[in-house]
């Protein structure tokens, strides 16, 4: 049986670099088979735009994989698709991708799902009032039920998980709490555990503020929230460090003791891996009922059907996935 080896891919905006991201795993060496889901007219006419000669046929989970040949789950465009323009249009088959990959491993067709970048704000722009979408993060977690996940990014070295994810920084000191840190951790310790095959995971915690507080004089969030938080969780068994000074705190000083940084916040993290790692990074939603991983750039609308999107992220979230399908405990 091939059907729960599959990894589902979904190509994301229509309009940015994922079919080519996409495309381009055709001929890489991958450590399993993958169907990618989107519009088959869209990728011929993007391998065409590149210049690339590449079988892409309807998916069968009962064929095998071909040389030079890409597996396509079809889910037609709702409108045109202009190469780096976005269309509003084309927001709910952006949405149906994600709907369809999940639905495919809830029936089992597929073991996990890679996701290609989405386009935040034209989903938006199209759902208004209906529906509010910040990420693949918080829908994958509304849709399936799940109170909590985590955001963390893996690459140069480190993994970053998150507090807080796609969060206006104005509401990011209210949103940290015992609970949310107590989850959170949870959740990290659990999964570096079952998915990553660590057996005792060593966490670091960043502070909020400069200097993770300067002992109460620049913020009391450390002192009165994190620091005896921490401290339970510690007596839980789950090893995590007092709030560091974030500033500091990427470095192999610490970096070498630990497995993964909680940063409090996106952009206390995360330019610090993407920094170190960006176009070979990865992004794994911890805390799910099932895998998904993604890549750590965003839609480069500059970029499709250029020739020049690098697709290394993409291949390193196939394989994180996989990596993590084969952790799972038996
Ligand atoms: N996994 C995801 O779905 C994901 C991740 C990050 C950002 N985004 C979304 O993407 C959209 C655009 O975001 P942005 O402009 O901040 O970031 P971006 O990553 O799309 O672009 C930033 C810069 O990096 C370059 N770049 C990006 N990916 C590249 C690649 N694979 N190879 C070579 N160069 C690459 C772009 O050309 C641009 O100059 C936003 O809506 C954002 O929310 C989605
Ligand atoms: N925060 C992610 C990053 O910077 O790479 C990105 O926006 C993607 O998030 P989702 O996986 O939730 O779409």
């Amino acid at each position: 049986m091939l059907q729960n080896k599959i990894i589902a891919i979904t190509s994301g905006e229509p309009a940015g670099i994922g079919a080519d991201i996409c495309l381009d795993l055709v001929g890489m060496d991958l450590p399993c088979h993958v169907v990618v889901l989107g519009d088959m007219d869209l990728l011929q006419n993007r391998a065409k735009m590149l210049g690339k000669s590449v079988n892409i046929r309807e998916f069968d989970a009962f064929r095998q994989p071909e040389n030079n040949t890409l597996d396509v789950l079809h889910i037609p465009l709702r409108d045109v698709c202009e190469v780096g323009k976005l269309n509003p249009q084309n927001s709910p088959y952006v949405i149906e991708l994600l709907d369809k990959a999940m639905s495919g491993i809830q029936s089992g067709d597929f073991a996990a799902m890679v996701t290609a970048p989405i386009h935040k704000g034209v989903i938006n722009d199209y759902f208004g009032a209906k529906m509010y979408f910040s990420g693949h993060t918080e829908y994958l977690a509304e849709q399936s039920n799940t109170k909590q996940v985590v955001m963390m990014l893996a690459g140069g070295g480190m993994r970053v998980a998150l507090l807080t994810t796609h969060l206006p920084l104005r509401e990011v000191a209210d949103a940290i709490t015992a609970e949310l840190i107590e989850n959170i951790a949870e959740i990290v310790h659990t999964d570096l555990q079952n998915k990553f095959g660590i057996s005792s995971p060593k966490i670091l915690l960043a502070g909020l503020n400069p200097h993770a507080g300067e002992n109460g004089h620049l913020g009391h969030e450390e002192l009165e929230i994190m620091q005896p938080t921490a401290a339970k969780l510690r007596q839980r068994g789950i090893q995590i460090s007092d709030p560091l000074p974030a500033d500091t705190l990427f470095q192999p000083f610490y970096l070498d003791t630990a497995d993964a940084v909680l940063a409090a916040y996106h952009d206390q993290g995360l330019p610090v891996l993407k920094h170190a790692s960006f176009g070979g990074g990865v992004n794994i939603t911890l805390g799910l009922p099932f895998i998904r991983t993604s890549v750590d750039h965003g839609t480069a609308l500059d970029l499709a059907g250029t020739g020049k999107a690098h697709s290394g992220s993409l291949k390193t979230a196939v394989e994180v996935a996989w990596e993590m399908v084969q952790n799972l405990p038996k």
